[in-house]
């Protein structure tokens, strides 16, 4: 039978074509971004993100990452330009990161691993929902930004203060009025390519929009992500820890750049 989220986490990237043959598919993500092979494309747009912190949900651990959740029923919250015409809303952002400091993000650039990736999710509004965009090739946008060791991050410190309370697979809590704008780098240069989700169920449905500047983290930043679990109340504990899918082959496709 299908297998559970936990025993996907377990089985790991490798085991998911069983279940997931688009695993192999001709536009999977992640990949390694190589700077010299990226063409600079002068028709790119800036990357214009207009987020009302107001759409802000709640934040919860899903058991392979934690998320924060938007209301998305209105234009509030929304990435237009960059790569992509019409208007994407903002669903929810997450994290991937590694069990160490040394390694987490999903993309990489000229095989350079970061320590964690933030992704922020948005869906197609030309599409009823979210999930209806899910399955389509130009129905989701999601902009990566790579964590770097350095000073404390204060505006992520928000998202981790609420941590003890959604230590466990399922746990959620209210999170009002929190803008990702704020975790966002000064400068929006960017890489963009054509992708996929990176995690089953793997939909090759995404416009990837990953930020060439990295966002702060603390090393203790980074202790405190290590310490959500990927286990239920009740299970043994098992840390949430290397949530990240490795690059994936480019087979064949651009990666343009929207700077020089
Ligand atoms: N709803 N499912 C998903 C949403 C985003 C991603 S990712 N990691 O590609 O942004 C994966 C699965
Ligand atoms: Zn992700």
């Amino acid at each position: 039978g299908r297998m559970e989220p936990f025993a996907t986490t377990i089985l790991g990237p490798d085991k998911w074509s069983d279940n997931f043959p688009i695993a192999n598919g001709p536009r999977q993500s992640p990949i390694d971004i190589v700077p010299g092979d990226a063409s600079f494309d002068g028709g790119l747009k800036p990357l214009k993100l207009k987020y009302d912190p107001s759409t802000c949900l709640e934040i919860l651990n899903n058991g392979h990452s934690f998320q924060v959740t938007f209301v998305d029923d209105t234009d509030s919250s929304t990435l237009t330009d960059g790569p992509i015409s019409g208007i994407y809303r903002l669903k929810q952002f997450h994290f991937h990161w590694g069990a160490s400091d040394d390694k987490g993000s999903e993309h990489t650039v000229a095989g350079t691993k970061y320590p964690a990736e933030l992704h922020l999710v948005h869906w197609n509004t030309k599409y009823a929902s979210f999930g209806e965009a899910a399955s389509q090739p130009d129905g989701l946008a999601v902009v990566g930004v790579f964590l770097k060791i350095g000073a404390e991050n204060a505006n992520l410190q928000k998202v981790l203060d609420v941590f003890d309370i959604i230590r466990a697979k399922g746990k959620q809590t209210s999170f009002a009025n929190f803008d990702p704008t704020t975790l966002l780098p000064g400068s929006l240069d960017y890489w963009t390519y054509d992708g996929s989700l990176t995690t089953p169920p793997l939909l090759e449905s995404v416009t990837w929009i990953v930020c060439k500047e990295p966002i702060s983290v603390s090393s203790g930043q980074m202790a405190k992500f290590r310490s959500l679990l990927f286990s239920a109340e009740g299970e043994p504990e098992c840390c949430m820890v290397d949530n990240y899918r490795p690059p994936q082959p480019l087979k064949g496709r651009a990666v343009r750049a929207s700077f020089k």
